[in-house]
C-alpha cells in the first residue's frame, strides 16, 4: 500500500510564501488543531513531554478553533498541520520515508523495528498521520506484529511510538525567513521528532515544493520561539535553554549566505522553563515596538553578527544593550518597549501564562490571552488593537498565540 493521491489543490490561488517581518499583514499560517496527541498526557508522563499539566482535550480545541476563526476573520489563510501532512503523505516517497521517522530501532529493537516499519507501510495516509501525530502503544499495535522479546516485555500502555503533543507549537518547529523556510532542529527529546515531521510536509506538500531551505535540520539546535525578524534584514535570535551558540551561529552563517538579513543579534536568556524561548519575554506589536517583561527590559543585551566579507564566515561584536542593538540594526531612532510595567509580582504571573507572547496579525494588531488582563491593558493604552482569545486548556503547554502560530506569508511592510 498506500499512498493515495491528494485531492487537487488550487496551489496558484494561495499567497506565494514569504516573511520579512514579525508584523506585515497576515497571510498565511500554519496551525496545529490539538488531537489525540493530547489524549495521552498523563500525570506519569506530562513533565517529560513539556506540559504542566493534562488539558480538557474537547476545551483546547474549541479554544483553538476560536484562535483560527479570528486569524481567519483578518485574511489568512490557515493551513493546519494534520492536513498538510495528509497531504504529503500522498506523495508515495513521503509514505515510504515515514515509517523511518517514527521507528527507533535502538528502543524497540531489530524484531519489532521490522514488524512495526511493516505494520506502518501498510496504513493510509491519514491513519499513518495519525500514529506519526499521535503515536501508538504496545496495545494498538496488531497483536500478529513482531511477538518479540521488547514487545512482552514491556507494558501495553508504553509507546511503541512517541506523541508529540507539542506539534500545537508551530512556530518552534520552522521559520520563514524572507522566501526559504528553516526546520528547526529542536533541543528536547521530547520534540526532536517533529523535525522530521516538518521535513516531509516541507518536501513532499505541493504548496511548499519550489520552497527553499535555510539552514540544515541536523545543525546544531534552533527553535522558532528564539527567533525574531525584527525588520527585513535582521533577525535577533535568543539562546537559552534551548537554541545554543552553535545554532545561532548556524542559522546566521545560513542566512548570510542565502543573502537573508545583514544583522543577526544573538540574546542570551535565562535557562529556565518561564523563558525557554526568546518570544516568552519578547514580542513585537508594531513595526518599532515590542512589548517585553519588565524583569529583563534594561537587562537584555545582544552580540551582533555580520557576513565577515574576508573570511565568508561570521563577525560578532558585543555584548551591547538588546534595545539599542536592535534600533541601530533596524535603522530607527528607538525600539518602544511597552513593558508590562505592572507590580512585579504581576508581571511574573502574566509571563508565565505568556502575556508576551502575542502574535501579529498586522502593525499595531495583536493576538493575546484573553487571561492576561493587566498586559492587554497596557497594550491597549498603547494603542495596540488587542484580539482576545481563550487559553485556559491550550496553556497548560506553556505556549501563548505566537508559539501556536508559524506565519508562511506576511505582506510586505
Ligand atoms: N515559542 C514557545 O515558547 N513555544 C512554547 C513551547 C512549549 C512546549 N511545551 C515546550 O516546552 O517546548
Amino acid at each position: 500500500m498506500t499512498a493515495q493521491p491528494a485531492p487537487d489543490l488550487a496551489v496558484h490561488d494561495l499567497p506565494a510564501p514569504r516573511v520579512d517581518s514579525e508584523v506585515g499583514p497576515l497571510r498565511a499560517v500554519l496551525l496545529h488543531r490539538p488531537g489525540d496527541e493530547l489524549r495521552r498526557l498523563t500525570p506519569r508522563n506530562n513533565d517529560q513531554l513539556l506540559f504542566d499539566s493534562i488539558p480538557w482535550v474537547d476545551r483546547a480545541q474549541e479554544e483553538h478553533d476560536a484562535f483560527a476563526r479570528i486569524l481567519e476573520s483578518r485574511e489568512a489563510d490557515v493551513l493546519l498541520l494534520g492536513d498538510a501532512l495528509v497531504t504529503a503523505l500522498a506523495d508515495e516517497r513521503a509514505h515510504a520515508a515515514a515509517a523511518d521517522t517514527a521507528v527507533d530501532r535502538r528502543r524497540v529493537g531489530h524484531e519489532l523495528a521490522d514488524a512495526l516499519s511493516s505494520h506502518l507501510s501498510t496504513l493510509d495516509n491519514q491513519a499513518l498521520a495519525d500514529v506519526l501525530m499521535a503515536g501508538m502503544t504496545f496495545e494498538e499495535l496488531p497483536a500478529a506484529e513482531g511477538a518479540s522479546l521488547v514487545r512482552k516485555m514491556h507494558h501495553p500502555h508504553d509507546f511503541v511510538v512517541d506523541p508529540l503533543p507539542n506539534l500545537l507549537f508551530t512556530r518552534d518547529s520552522s521559520v520563514w525567513i524572507g522566501n526559504r523556510v528553516a526546520i528547526a532542529s529542536l533541543a528536547l527529546p521530547a520534540r526532536k521528532r517533529e523535525t522530521a515531521l516538518m521535513d516531509l510536509i516541507y518536501a513532499y506538500h505541493p504548496r511548499f515544493r519550489a520552497a527553499g531551505r535555510a539552514y540544515g535540520a541536523h545543525s546544531a539546535p534552533v527553535e522558532g520561539g528564539d527567533v525574531l525578524l525584527l525588520a527585513p534584514g535582521v533577525l535577533a535570535i535568543g539562546v537559552g535553554d534551548r537554541t545554543t551558540p552553535a545554532g545561532a551561529e548556524s542559522l546566521a552563517r545560513s542566512a548570510f549566505a542565502d543573502g537573508l538579513v545583514h544583522t543577526v543579534l544573538a540574546v542570551p536568556i535565562a535557562q529556565d522553563r518561564a523563558t525557554m524561548h526568546l518570544d516568552t519575554v519578547c514580542t513585537m506589536v508594531d513595526q518599532d515596538a515590542v512589548v517585553m517583561y519588565p524583569a529583563v527590559r534594561d537587562t537584555l543585551v545582544a552580540y551582533p553578527l555580520r557576513p565577515d566579507e574576508d573570511s565568508g564566515g561570521v563577525r560578532v561584536s558585543g555584548p551591547v544593550p538588546f534595545l539599542d542593538a536592535a534600533a541601530q540594526a533596524m535603522g530607527i531612532d528607538r525600539l518602544r518597549v511597552i513593558d508590562t510595567g505592572l507590580d512585579a509580582v504581576t508581571a511574573e504571573r502574566e509571563q508565565w501564562d505568556d502575556g508576551n507572547n502575542t502574535l501579529a496579525v498586522a502593525p499595531g494588531v495583536v493576538v493575546a490571552y484573553e487571561r492576561n488582563v493587566e498586559t492587554n491593558a497596557r497594550l491597549e493604552e498603547a494603542g495596540i488593537e488587542v484580539l482576545r482569545i481563550g487559553g485556559s486548556e491550550l496553556g497548560t503547554g506553556r505556549g501563548g498565540p505566537r508559539c501556536m502560530s508559524c506565519p508562511i506569508t506576511r505582506d510586505r511592510l
